[in-house]
């Protein structure tokens, strides 16, 4: 497991791109036949991916938690956004179409990861967080992530968001999580910005065409920075900094948070004239 510590606002305004890129974009989470996780220092959050291919991958603990397994102080949100796969939690197994999610509840032991057709394989997009109690593992399809429809055509950020861990979904100490899908010919993703000093965020971008990158925006309101992301490749968001981004076609990303509160309405909104 790899690790990256915090950096200020300060140091963040000289970074030239290649240290920008080393700090908050995370590249290699999708990897056939592999877990690859990265520990936060914002909020402890996780962030990784499980691609199982032949046969499962079970979870592994590491020497640097200081745990007796992995989830023994933490919680774990997991979404599926490639073929169908399944996730067995201490012998129970959890079946994950796209875009379903399982939160996996502290105290959970034995946790593996497979995919029904080696050829299409399961691509398992990670988050886990500290936990202070158990919360039941609970399973969430799609459709009953109550979507909401936001933005227009007329400034290209047409886009429903879909909701799983939250005050008002699945219950959680503190991991929020959920998914916003663009429509075709909207590129832009949480525009008008918006910063929220309580929780610090990850956004990992999928469904991207191959051929086509996305301009993630990231910085104070008033001293913006921009790295370019390509598809299955994830970005850490400081509290302090917006998380905005503009694609060359539409695509879909998974938002998670961790932090203060898990109110998802708790953001201070930045006027888009007054981004600098
Ligand atoms: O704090 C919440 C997150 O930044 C996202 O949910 C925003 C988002 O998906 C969007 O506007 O497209
Ligand atoms: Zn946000």
């Amino acid at each position: 497991m790899k690790q990256r510590y915090h950096n200020s606002q300060k140091e963040v305004k000289g970074m030239n791109t290649s240290e920008l890129r080393e700090q908050f974009l995370i590249e290699d989470l999708m990897t056939n036949g592999e877990i690859k996780l990265t520990y936060s220092h914002y909020d402890r959050i996780i962030v990784g991916g499980a691609v199982p291919t032949n046969g499962s991958l079970a979870l592994e603990n590491f020497p640097m938690l200081r745990a007796e397994f992995f989830l023994e102080r933490r919680e774990m949100g997991v979404i599926n956004v490639g073929g169908h796969g399944s996730i067995s939690v201490d012998g129970k197994a959890y079946d994950l179409a796209k875009k379903d999610c399982l939160y996996i509840g502290r105290g959970s032991k034995e946790i593996s990861f497979s995919s029904k057709d080696a050829g299409t394989p399961a691509e398992f997009y990670i988050l886990s967080a500290p936990a202070h109690k158990e919360y039941p593992t609970t399973l969430m399809k799609e459709a009953d992530a109550t979507p909401v429809t936001l933005g227009s055509a007329e400034t290209s950020n047409h886009r429903t968001i879909y909701k799983y861990i939250y005050a008002d979904g699945i219950q959680s100490c503190q991991l929020v999580m959920g998914l916003t899908t663009l429509k075709t010919g909207s590129v832009w993703n949480t525009m008008p910005s918006h910063v929220h000093d309580r929780r610090m965020e990850a956004y990992f971008y999928f469904d991207l065409a191959a051929d086509q990158t996305i301009f993630h925006f990231m910085g104070e309101p008033q001293e913006t920075r921009h790295m370019t992301v390509h598809n299955n490749q994830a970005i850490i968001s400081p509290p302090w900094s917006i998380h905005s981004g503009c694609g060359t076609s539409n695509y879909s990303f998974i938002w998670g948070m961790g932090g203060e509160n898990q109110d998802y309405g708790d953001m201070d909104a930045v006027a888009i004239t007054d981004l600098k």
